[in-house]
């Protein structure tokens, strides 16, 4: 029997989800908007078998523990329920991503788990639907169901927050990731954004200015305005940083490197190539460029970096079936 495998990329948010107004259903405090990348991705499969004693999940080939196995099974229990399916699951999951490194893993992960669930389960969720669903398993990913710029509306219920596609990037858009370093980050995105909406004096603040970086954004996507996109997405990007300073106990991702980066983006945008930094909760960095500039940029970090920390993203496509 084929095997069918979904793929979903991870995204990097140009506008920031960093806060919930629900922590059980996972809706936001705010709207974002980011990038689905093409060179990260996780490549996932389930199958019901009844003569599996409970639901068996495989991380890249490494049978997980209880615990991640016990997040996947409530995952996947939104769509056993509605598809009246109560089999146990092998759950075998690929990730093409240097997994909790502040790359988001979660997204393409829980995305393409969606994806692999609707498909075992034979719902035929339309991609609005997979949205709903992947934002259960993880904010960031119900971004990924789409490609290119995408936006997650908060909504004003779990019924209306879910992503919309808004452009697809083909206009000389890229991304060099510099991974600064890829272990597994100290402080979840979770605990971090938890902490943070809970003790940080600045993050009223945030959600004000976020709305309005929301929709500048928007307008310079739409004039492919590519300056005004990257000015927006480093000054977002730093202030969804600095609610995190405010927090009690403070909380910084960055260490020495990445701030080496970020003066190595401000120097060559000096010297005339644009170019913008973005970080999330973890510290490596994100340069924003002309997909035409990628390897002029990547070159200039080859003298301070490793070439193996680099790596030139395009834009991503959104969920895809595989059949192998
Ligand atoms: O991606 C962004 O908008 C910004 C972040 O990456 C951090 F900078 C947040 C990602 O949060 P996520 O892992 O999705 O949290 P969950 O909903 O608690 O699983």
């Amino acid at each position: 029997m084929t095997e069918k495998i979904v793929r979903a990329h991870t995204n990097i948010a140009l506008i920031k989800y960093w806060g919930k107004r629900d922590e059980a259903l996972i809706l936001p405090a705010s709207s974002s908007l980011s990038l689905t990348l093409d060179a990260f991705y996780t490549d996932t499969s389930v199958t019901f078998d009844n003569s599996l004693q409970s639901d068996t999940f495989y991380l890249n080939d490494r049978l997980q523990n209880k615990t991640a196995t016990e997040k996947v099974s409530t995952f996947l229990n939104l769509f056993r329920k509605p598809a009246g399916i109560s089999s146990p699951a092998l759950i075998k999951s690929t990730n093409f991503v240097p997994t909790a490194a502040g790359l988001a893993s979660s997204a393409s992960g829980m995305a393409a788990l969606a994806g692999a669930a609707n498909l075992a389960c034979h719902l035929q969720l339309t991609q609005r639907e997979l949205s709903l669903y992947a934002r259960r398993g993880s904010g960031s990913a119900t971004r990924s169901i789409y490609g290119g710029f995408v936006e997650w509306q908060m909504g004003t219920c779990a019924a209306d927050s879910y992503a919309v596609p808004i452009d697809d990037a083909d206009w000389d858009i890229g991304m060099l990731v510099v991974v600064v370093n890829s272990r597994k980050k100290e402080m979840s995105s979770r605990e971090g954004m938890k902490n943070t909406v809970e003790t940080s004096p600045f993050y009223t603040g945030w959600l004000d200015s976020t709305a309005n970086d929301l929709i500048e954004i928007k307008k310079a996507i739409r004039l492919q305005d590519f300056q005004k996109m990257g000015e927006i997405t480093e000054s977002n990007g730093m202030k969804m940083h600095g609610t995190m300073l405010g927090a009690n106990p403070p909380l910084s991702y960055w260490e020495p490197d990445s701030v080496v980066a970020m003066q190595l983006v401000r120097q060559l945008r000096q010297e005339g190539i644009s170019c913008y930094f973005t970080m999330d909760a973890g510290p490596n960095v994100k340069v924003l460029c002309r997909l035409t500039d990628s390897e002029k940029i990547k070159a200039r970090f080859a003298k301070q970096f490793n070439p193996e920390q680099l790596i030139i993203a395009k834009p991503g496509e959104g969920l895809k079936v595989l059949t192998k």
